[in-house]
């Protein structure tokens, strides 16, 4: 049986904005209040998803949320008519609106993490979505990303979908950005590498000083029971406090994996050595650790960059090839250093370059956008076949992002009661192009 990764992108919202929501994310703090333009955001994550499904790789999409979330506003004491809450929200806390507003569902790289059958114990794909809870405007994504999920792998028979977890700090978990799998072939069973950025329950153990550290060992460690995955085939390894304290606030801005190939900065984690050990020992196959050195790159170079938010896939002929941002070839260091890495002689063989400019302003690159699901061909079936991109789904998804979005959107915008009735035209119909039936509030 033939076995794929698959790549779901999240399309971005028509409310994509810059509204400098999270700490610790330098690019989000840095382009705070600048204007955005939705439509061209959207149209960048569809040519780059449009662009790998060309390449011959399986390519979803994954619907975005409902925003401004009413709901939540509504929750938090704002009350009448819907412009009504938006408009006493705009006067009296603008950061919860602006919360409420937000598209950062479009980075599904935080929306779950999966493990796929050959990991598991009851041969199901197991999804658990991320609670997000170190930021407010993330922490309202879980549920409906569930009803996502289940609306995209709706067959019981081979996915198996879990609640978030507990939304408490202690079980702060930000899915597949600090979670990566290592195998020898995506159809064998794998090392799943779990990264988290503190312990919650251990006061004495390191944690960064200045910014938060989102995912704990406590909620990594849950989702691997939940996914009923054996302790053999699981490595918990802590990031790097010093580096989060640099902007790096996931794992997936300073390492990436794909099969036997684990692409790093050397200043990545703790107790590398001894963990790399380990990912061997439990690999029992040959594994690539392709070490960045900071005199090749340094850490601002990859915050920058984002040289390892980069998709490492494996092309139909064998060969791996990196997904980059512009960004990684518009910087010296980290340009000349991708020209080096696809002649080391490592199975990455080449380098291809996508403007995700849109997304970067916010600190989300190529990787980002992206939700892995390895599957086998019967697995690929049972998906729901409306949400796979080729020359159709792209050219529709265009159009509509044609029809529904802005070119330019301020924080000030997002007060404007409009921007609801564009959102949900725009979000109702999306649900009928890819089948979903009625995964928003507002539908129910
Ligand atoms: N995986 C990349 C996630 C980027 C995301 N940025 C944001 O939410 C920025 C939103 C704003 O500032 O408007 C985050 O930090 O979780």
């Amino acid at each position: 049986m033939k076995h794929f990764e698959a790549n779901f992108d999240g399309l971005v919202g028509p409310t994509h904005n810059y509204a400098g929501l999270s700490f610790g994310n330098v690019a989000s703090y840095s382009n705070a209040a600048q204007a955005s333009n939705p439509k061209a955001a959207a149209k960048q994550g569809l040519a780059k998803a449009k662009a790998l499904a060309d390449l011959g790789m399986v390519q979803g999409v994954l619907a975005p949320q409902e925003r401004p979330d009413l709901y939540s506003l509504r929750r938090m004491g704002f009350s009448g008519s819907d412009a009504e809450v938006l408009t006493q929200a705009a006067k009296q806390a603008p950061m919860l609106l602006n919360a409420c507003c937000s598209a950062s569902s479009m980075w599904t790289a935080n929306a779950a993490t999966v493990s796929p059958s050959a990991d598991t114990r009851n041969g199901k794909v197991h999804f658990t979505p991320a609670n997000l809870v170190d930021k407010l405007h993330r922490s309202i994504e879980p549920t409906t990303t569930g009803n996502i999920l289940k609306a995209t792998f709706s067959d019981e028979k081979h996915f198996q979908h879990h609640q978030h977890l507990p939304e408490h700090a202690s079980f702060g978990d930000e899915g597949a950005a600090n979670h990566t799998r290592l195998c020898s072939d995506y159809g064998h069973a794998g090392v799943e590498l779990f990264v988290y950025g503190q312990q919650a329950m251990n006061p004495n153990a390191p944690k960064p000083k200045k910014f938060p550290a989102r995912q704990t060992l406590e909620a990594s460690q849950a989702v691997a029971r939940l996914h009923q995955l054996d302790d053999e085939s699981c490595v918990f390894m802590q990031q790097n406090p010093d580096v989060i304290d640099q902007g790096v606030f996931h794992n997936d801005v300073i390492s990436v994996g794909n099969q036997n190939v684990l692409f790093y900065h050397e200043q990545a984690f703790v107790d590398t050595a001894a963990k790399f050990d380990e990912i061997r020992r439990k690999m029992n196959a040959d594994v690539h650790f392709v070490k960045v050195a900071t005199e090749q790159v340094s850490i601002q170079d990859a915050v920058k960059s984002y040289l390892f938010n980069t998709q490492i896939i494996t092309l139909p002929n064998g060969e791996m090839a990196i997904i980059a941002p512009t960004d990684c070839e518009e910087n010296p260091a980290v340009h000349a250093y991708l020209n080096e890495l696809v002649t080391l002689g490592t199975p990455i063989k080449q380098v291809r370059y996508y403007d995700v400019k849109q997304s970067m302003q916010n600190g989300g690159g190529p990787a980002c956008l992206r939700l892995r699901v390895a599957m086998n061909e019967q697995e690929v079936a049972a998906v729901n076949q409306h949400t796979l991109m080729n020359d159709a789904l792209f050219t529709r998804l265009n159009t509509w992002v044609d029809k529904h979005y802005r070119d330019t959107l301020t924080v000030a915008d997002l007060a404007d009661p409009q921007l609801i009735i564009e959102s949900r035209t725009a979000l109702d119909e999306l649900t009928q192009v890819l089948k979903l039936g009625s995964v928003y509030q507002f539908q129910k």
